[in-house]
């Protein structure tokens, strides 16, 4: 059975494991670099992108998750996890992987909606997701490879890079699971190709 990885650092994991069983595939929560060999796919979830990256210093994941995602198989970040996706973050002089070619603002929905629900048009996923953003970022800007899959207000919510997916919000929040049954469908079609 595909095995898809949620990186167990910190935020929200196991919702995403939940979304995922529902979505027949198996959850393997990830704390050590050695795990990236045993999954097919990897989920970055959301919860605090600075915290996160503090704690994959303290054990290469950097490093090691670039190798796993130049590798072909498939990375979703959700929310912080979009964060960590980016090339380029507004206001900051590093990226974290730098595996997606698009810029992303932190917490960019204002303070005053520090979260809100709302109902999306997601691409090849659903169209009409309800989605929960929480202190989410947004994508500011996509490079010519980027497909744009969802827009809230004009602002950039989702989008897809070859193996690559990300969402500003929350889909594991929900118990509407279309958008992890396309990352797990995203996950089987790259181990049809590795074959
Ligand atoms: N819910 C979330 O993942 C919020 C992301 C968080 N604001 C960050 O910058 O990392």
């Amino acid at each position: 059975m595909t095995k898809i990885g949620i990186l167990a650092l910190q935020g929200a994991v196991r919702e995403h494991a939940r979304a995922v069983e529902a979505s027949g595939a198996t959850a393997v929560e990830v704390k050590r670099v050695e795990q990236l060999s045993e999954i097919d796919g990897l989920i970055l979830p959301g919860g605090e992108s600075t915290a996160m990256r503090r704690l994959m210093d303290r054990s290469d994941f950097i490093p090691a998750l670039q190798a796993f995602g130049r590798s072909g198989k498939p990375i979703f970040g959700t929310c912080a996890g979009l964060i960590l996706l980016a090339k380029e973050i507004e206001g900051a002089d590093h990226a974290h992987l730098a595996l997606m070619d698009m810029k992303v603002a932190r917490n960019a929905f204002g303070r005053q909606v520090d979260s809100f629900e709302t109902r999306l048009d997601v691409k090849d996923v659903a169209g009409d997701l309800n989605a929960v953003f929480i202190r989410a970022p947004y994508v500011v800007s996509v490079g010519p490879d980027v497909q744009v899959l969802a827009e809230h207000e004009g602002r950039i919510v989702a989008a897809r890079q070859e193996n690559y997916l990300c969402a500003a919000f929350h889909p594991e929040l929900t118990d509407d699971h279309r958008f992890a049954a396309y990352f797990v469908k995203m996950v089987e079609e790259a181990q049809k190709v590795a074959l």
